[in-house]
């Protein structure tokens, strides 16, 4: 990793400030600069090493694996379209040379924020709350322990983050053990890999790895895959993805052990016999937990959830009607970047205000897996409408004969998009399939501007583009919801192919 921007500068710390904010994560930074505006009487306390979760062993990293993965794995159409190439060996040592070296650019982007941050505001220290208003800061030390200061704030944003959560299973690894915070690091690949975990971490992860040559398996729990709550979506995606990445989604009666250097994997897939597979190294890709578990939060006064979370709006961030707000993977939400930088905001703006406390609008959800291909959610998810008892209908569109789709050979996947029966108003998608990240932007922007599946097919669409596979899909909704005529089998208006 590259040196820390930030050294130990022999500051004066304050006794006293109006808002204290723990974590200068994405959160917390968002939330210092919305301090500002208000007050010079801030702290930003950091006790790890700056530069986000997201660009040191996240977001950027991640991508940065996927992307060899992906254009080595683009290769294989080649033929396809006529084309031979004997090309395609992977130099392991070159491949996390570019993650590292890029992920360091990342990384250096945010330390040369947090370098234009007043000295005078930034602490290094590990803070706990002693009482609702006094944080406790462990300084570091030498190798044997900083010093302790105490902070007195008149409010408090929690901003600490998240990190792996790993179950006790896999334990037995020992230092074969590695989590989302190692790999990235990694000189060169390795052999093989277990995965542990089809979450989004465990899919993009797995799936990259695979396709850069290192044997992998994903092991899942229970069928479930990426956090996909449409079951039809959800099949078609586990059926394109396991065509190509070897998972045992419901495996059964998992050990893991080590045997000499490697670790053992015994397991069950229902209807197949025990197996014994060797892996190199066991990554726990099992989730990932709040971090405020080590905050004192005893002493802060807080109503807290059953994951030790206070409390919190999420209109406001705000912990019940305390003076502690609480943004970013810290309140176990909605742990995705751009939800970071919002909650950041909005926490810091109502604690720079405080007692004046605001509730803001969010985002229409958008949540996307850079697996290929990638998989999206927007708005409300298949799960949530039928647990609320919303009443809806289904669009679809399956993308193996969609025009754009089949030219360039990505024609895989399917999409359903959900429309509110009484209103026409476009509720929410969940997908598998070429252009997610794209399709998904412009699903959230249509929900989120309140329109009506039939506003949204007012609007132009170009031939040939994948995006008309969307307007397939809601003209199939419009249909349903009584709302639009059937759509022609062959739409000869819209091109071959649509
Ligand atoms: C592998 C991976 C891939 C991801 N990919 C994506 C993606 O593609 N898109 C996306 O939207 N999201 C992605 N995420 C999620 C995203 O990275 C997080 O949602 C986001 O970084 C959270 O930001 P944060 O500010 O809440 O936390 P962080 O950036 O983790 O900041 C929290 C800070 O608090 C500090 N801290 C903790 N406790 C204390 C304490 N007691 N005292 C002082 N400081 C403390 C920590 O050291 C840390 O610096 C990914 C995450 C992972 C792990
Ligand atoms: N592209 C993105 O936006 C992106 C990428 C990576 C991470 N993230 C964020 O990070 C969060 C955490 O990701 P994650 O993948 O770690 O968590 P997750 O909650 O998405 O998935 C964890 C999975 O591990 C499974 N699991 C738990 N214990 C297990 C066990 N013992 N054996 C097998 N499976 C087990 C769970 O059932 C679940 O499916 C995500 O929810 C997401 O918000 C986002």
């Amino acid at each position: 990793m590259p040196v820390e921007a930030r050294s130990d500068i022999p500051v004066p710390l304050p006794d006293e400030v109006d808002v204290a904010i723990i974590g200068a994560g994405t959160a917390g930074m968002a939330a210092y600069r919305q301090v500002r505006k208000h007050t010079d009487r801030v702290a930003l306390i950091e006790g790890g090493p700056f530069g986000t979760t997201c660009a040191r062993v996240g977001c950027m990293p991640s991508k940065l694996l996927i992307a060899p993965a992906e254009a080595r794995h683009r290769l294989a159409v080649l033929p396809a379209f006529g084309i031979h190439s004997d090309a395609g060996t992977v130099d392991g040592r070159a491949v996390m040379q570019r993650v590292r070296d890029e992920r360091d650019r990342f990384v250096g982007f945010v330390q040369a924020a947090v370098e234009g941050f007043d000295p005078a505001h930034v602490i290094r220290a590990r803070a706990r709350f002693e009482d609702p208003h006094t944080l406790r800061l462990q300084l570091p030390g030498n190798g044997t322990g900083g010093a302790v200061a105490r902070l007195r704030a008149g409010r408090i944003v929690i901003a600490t983050g998240s990190r792996p959560a790993v179950p006790d299973m896999l334990r037995a690894a020992g230092d074969r053990l590695l989590t989302s915070d190692d790999i990235f690091d990694w000189d060169t690949l390795p052999g093989s890999v277990a995965v542990f975990g089809a979450g989004v971490i465990g899919l993009e992860l797995g799936q990259a790895l695979h396709r850069l040559g290192v044997r992998v398996r994903l092991f899942g729990r229970g069928g479930e895959l990426a956090g996909i709550s449409d079951p039809a979506v959800r099949e078609r995606a586990v059926g394109i993805l396991s065509d190509d990445l070897p998972m045992s989604l419901d495996a059964r009666d998992v050990t893991v052990s080590r045997d000499g250097d490697a670790v053992a994997v015994r397991f069950r897939d229902p209807g197949t016999g025990p197996c014994n597979e060797p892996f190199e190294w066991v990554l726990a890709t099992t989730g990932r937990r709040p971090n405020v578990d080590d905050l004192g939060l005893e002493h802060a006064g807080l109503e807290r959830d059953g994951r030790g979370v206070p409390v919190f709006d999420r209109h406001s961030l705000r912990a019940g009607d305390s003076h502690v707000f609480v943004a970013g993977d810290a309140n176990d939400d909605l742990p995705l970047l751009h939800e970071a930088a919002d909650e950041g905001r909005i926490a810091g703006e109502n604690a720079a205000r405080f007692p004046e406390v605001l509730r803001q609008d969010r985002r229409t959800p958008l949540g996307i897996v850079f697996c290929d291909p990638q998989i999206a959610f927007v708005g409300q998810r298949h799960a949530a409408l039928e647990q609320a008892g919303v009443e809806f209908e289904v669009g679809e569109v399956a993308f193996e004969d969609q025009g754009r789709a089949r030219v360039m050979q990505v024609n895989h996947g399917l999409l359903r998009v959900y429309g509110e029966r009484e209103s026409g108003l476009l509720l929410g998608a969940e997908m598998i399939g070429p252009a997610g990240e794209h399709l998904a932007h412009l699903l959230a922007w249509a929900i989120q501007a309140r329109l009506t599946v039939g506003q949204v097919l007012e609007m132009p669409f170009y031939h040939p583009v994948i995006e008309e596979g969307v307007r397939t899909a809601l003209r199939l909704l419009n249909e349903a919801l009584g709302m639009g005529p059937h759509p022609p089998p062959r739409c000869i208006d819209c091109g071959p192919g649509a």
